[in-house]
């Protein structure tokens, strides 16, 4: 898989001290391939990781416009842009303007214009070839310039502010990148799967959601009943605009859930497989890319509506209520186990890194989008590839080992680290490594413990916990029962279910991807790389890792 010659810079607003070393020495001459002269006798030369903009008169200007310190600064006649930032760069009439991201705030920015003249008109196919030169450093071969891109806008998304966000902050960063856009609003619940299912493969590079993670989970699924869907599923990247309130997409593969720096990283994304999950239930099959939850998480994702009111706190008071309730989901569970071993998965974690650095330093770069293997897809079989374990529907695999598990309080699998900002469920989870990570965590564990265990999910430690069972796994099948709790709970279980907002739930809960499916039981299983999507570190998402790894 293609990878960035440069890897994007941890913070892309930062001086880095490479940036630093090339200005200590940047090449005066004007007839020096990197560097382009311009008037008021300003020079730009391409430095290792930023383009550098040395021009006295940025010391007058930068009083005007740069009161908050926020551009990158080395000195006061230097200007630093980092490549990655660069959104574009044309010369039209010996005006040479650059458009690159500009930091706004700790978590935002806008596009910033860089424009000078070429004086010395002798200088036309240098400059030419000097704005070409720039251009190939913002766009290394992994990462495609001028993607075609379908927008897809939930206008009831984030609380009915998708479409302002996608318009001021998103809009604007696709344009300076010259991406080529086309807008729809989804109407109604199911029309992404519509769009997906019916969308020209060969129009589009990207289709990104300005959305919760409620649309690409559609978009998946639309491009699951295409007449070739494995082709589909490979030509299209599918992307979030983070506009919801978990927005796990984004922030694993972006890194961050505001909206304008993840129109950044999607401009500058690198094409990368990413496994879907299988669900089977009843007569039905779809794909789930986040998560599927039974027990206290599928709770809280659907079992606290009555407490909306509360914000985002109801999440925490419907855990601790029903922590402290010690509820119990219990369930039949066959797995396909990997391995169990905590300290072989964190092992395999740290490999995955080493194997990412080594291919970055290898620099086997090339956006893949129209490769050769492509034709392959065309001839061979398209279809999408056959489930190794059947469905809910058959026997139960020899290769699931049964555990009924009376108390279960989470049953939790991830196919991502981040579900939220803030909850790094599954510190280990790898995007392309064809495996699920299981959690189950028994209902009847102490009360403190549960409660130390919550205060250690910000940064995935609650998995060293001895109580929690955390697994690598090909698939499994789960069949939820309703707890029956001894007569003398019965009154306390039913006031926990007031407290927790779920008095008039009637029946139990599953979420697979945050979305409800009936209670009833259903098998999964991990298809690796069915899917594509677009990242700054392919092979890993944007989490630094498991502690202690
Ligand atoms: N115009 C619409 N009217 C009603 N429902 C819609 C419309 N467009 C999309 N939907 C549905 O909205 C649901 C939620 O979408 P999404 O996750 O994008 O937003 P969200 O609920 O704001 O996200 P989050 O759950 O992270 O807060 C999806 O199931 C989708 O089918």
């Amino acid at each position: 898989m293609a990878m960035p010659n440069t890897p994007p810079p941890s913070n892309p607003f930062s001086d880095s001290a490479d940036i630093r070393s090339d200005v200590s020495g940047p090449a005066a001459s004007s007839d020096d391939a990197d560097t382009l002269t311009v008037d008021r006798n300003a020079t730009l030369t391409l430095g290792t990781d930023a383009l550098i903009v040395l021009d006295e008169g940025l010391r007058h200007r930068r009083k005007a416009d740069n009161c908050c310190g926020l551009l990158p600064q080395l000195a006061k006649t230097t200007q630093a842009i980092p490549f990655y930032n660069v959104l574009w760069a044309e010369l039209e009439d010996f005006e040479v303007t650059i458009k690159y991201a500009r930091s706004t705030g700790k978590n935002s920015c806008n596009v910033g214009t860089v424009s000078y003249t070429v004086i010395d008109k002798s200088l036309r196919v240098h400059a030419e070839r000097w704005v070409e030169r720039l251009l190939e450093r913002a766009y290394p071969p992994a990462t495609k310039r001028r993607r075609r891109v379908k927008v897809l806008v939930n206008p009831f998304g984030g609380q009915g502010y998708a479409a302002k966000l996608w318009q001021r902050d998103v809009e604007p960063i696709f344009a300076a990148a010259k991406s080529k856009v086309d807008v729809e609003r989804t109407a109604y619940h199911g029309h992404a799967i519509e769009i997906g299912e019916k969308l020209d493969v060969d129009a589009y590079d990207v289709v990104a959601c300005a959305s919760g993670d409620g649309l690409p989970h559609e978009v998946w699924n639309g491009l699951a009943k295409q007449r070739n869907p494995r082709r589909a599923m490979r030509k299209v990247a599918v992307v979030q605009i983070p506009c919801g309130s978990g927005n796990a997409l984004s922030l694993n593969f972006n890194g961050t859930d505001s909206p304008s720096l993840a129109a950044l990283a999607i401009v500058k994304g690198v094409r990368t497989p990413f496994d879907l999950v299988a669900i089977t239930q009843g007569d039905r099959k779809f794909y789930s890319f986040l998560s599927q939850a039974v027990g206290i998480i599928a709770e809280l994702d659907l079992g606290t509506e009555s407490l909306r009111w509360m914000g985002s706190l109801r999440f925490t008071w419907g855990a601790l209520v029903r922590l402290l309730g010690k509820s119990r989901y219990p369930a039949t569970i066959a797995v396909a186990v990997e391995s169990d071993d905590k300290q072989a998965i964190k092992a395999a974690y740290r490999n995955a890194v080493v194997e990412q650095e080594a291919a970055r330093a290898k620099m086997l770069l090339h956006d893949d989008t129209d490769d050769d293997d492509d034709s392959l897809l065309e001839t061979q079989n398209t279809g999408l590839p056959e489930l190794r374990y059947g469905t809910i529907q058959d026997d139960l695999p020899s290769a699931f080992q049964v555990e009924d598990q009376p108390s279960l309080g989470n049953f939790y699998v991830g196919n991502m680290c981040w579900m939220s900002p803030d909850n790094a469920f599954f510190p280990n989870a790898l995007p392309s490594d064809g495996k699920l990570d299981m959690v189950n965590i028994s209902g009847a564990i102490k009360r403190s413990t549960g409660l130390r265990m919550l205060m250690h999910i910000d940064d995935g430690s609650h998995v060293d916990f001895p109580e929690t069972s955390y697994r690598k796994v090909l698939a499994y099948r789960i069949t939820p029962r309703i707890y029956q709790p001894p007569p003398e709970r019965r009154l306390w279980s039913k006031f926990g279910r007031w407290l927790g907002g779920a008095a008039k739930q009637k029946v139990g809960l599953i979420s697979v991807d945050g979305e409800s499916v009936p209670f009833e039981p259903f098998q999964a299983e991990v298809v690796p790389r069915l899917a594509t999507v677009l990242s700054k570190r392919p092979g890993l998402y944007e989490f630094e890792g498991p502690k202690g790894s």
